[in-house]
């Protein structure tokens, strides 16, 4: 399987439309390979909260359009990255689009895990409560994005649905970059998958972000890695290796799912 990661830069100075043609310029011209992944929030970028409101679109708006399109031309099965998504009950979301080969979108993934803590995300957008995956030719693929990085029992999950390749885009900050390494390679080997994360490059809304977009195998090797800018990263991947990891170390067959809380779990007293 090829895959591509199209580490974008999303910038001030760019708008949505122009970023938007150039995205799928760059999609058109991935014809050949199986999969093309976007990063997260890249039409309105994931740090200008000013602009959600006024960029959000629906599931079928103008970013979906585009990407639809781009899609078939390269008949590739593209993970969007994701957009900011004005639901039916008015809320924005954060929601990332599959788009089949014949430009068909095949699924959408609202990020359960919102950042942000007093702003941003956490303020602005609802929570998705929907674990996401679905299968195809290449394998089942399950959906994360960004801050999910953090909260391996989301992973677990998307694990324990069947999913041998874990998309992740983001739109990580440049001074947690390690961080993002760390997670990534970690999710990777803890749940015996492929690791694709895509990550926007460049500066806006006060935050440089990190690239530094990354395809893994499921022993933590990494096997393509971005620079900071704008890149198209490529990678061939084995996916065969998911079923022969999971044979030959078959971790994930001895969990123990009955771990007792320690008696002073979550008690204000405990020492
Ligand atoms: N867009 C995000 O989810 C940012 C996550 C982040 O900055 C972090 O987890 O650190």
């Amino acid at each position: 399987m090829r895959v591509s990661l199209i580490q974008l830069l999303v910038s001030d100075t760019e708008s949505a439309d122009e970023r938007r043609a150039r995205a799928a310029a760059l999609v058109r011209g991935r014809a050949g390979d199986d999969l093309v992944v976007l990063p997260e929030l890249w039409t309105t970028g994931a740090w200008a909260y000013d602009d959600w409101q006024a960029g959000a679109e629906p599931v079928d708006g103008p970013t979906a359009r585009a990407m639809s399109a781009a899609a078939r031309s390269a008949a590739v099965w593209l993970h969007a990255g994701t957009v900011v998504e004005r639901g039916d009950d008015g809320s924005l979301y954060n929601t990332a689009l599959l788009f089949d080969r014949s430009g068909a979108l095949r699924r959408t993934y609202r990020k359960i895990h919102r950042y942000g803590f007093d702003t941003g995300e956490a303020v602005w957008m609802a929570a998705g409560r929907e674990v996401v995956t679905i299968g195809t030719e290449l394998g089942r693929l399950g959906f994360a994005t960004c801050y999910d990085l953090r909260f391996p029992e989301l992973f677990r999950a998307l694990v324990d649905a069947g999913t041998e390749i874990l998309v992740v885009p983001a739109a990580w900050p440049a001074r947690r970059r390690e961080q993002w390494r760390i997670l990534v390679r970690a999710r990777a080997v803890e749940e015996q998958a492929v690791v694709l994360a895509c990550c926007a490059s460049g500066s806006h809304g006060g935050m440089e972000q990190a690239g530094g977009s990354m395809a893994v195998d499921p022993w933590g090797t990494v096997l393509a890695e971005a620079g900071a800018g704008e890149e198209v990263l490529t990678a061939e991947i084995d996916m065969d290796v998911v079923a022969a990891i999971r044979a030959e170390l078959p971790v994930l067959q001895d969990r123990v799912l009955s771990i007792p809380a320690p008696e002073n779990a979550r008690s204000a007293s405990a020492p």
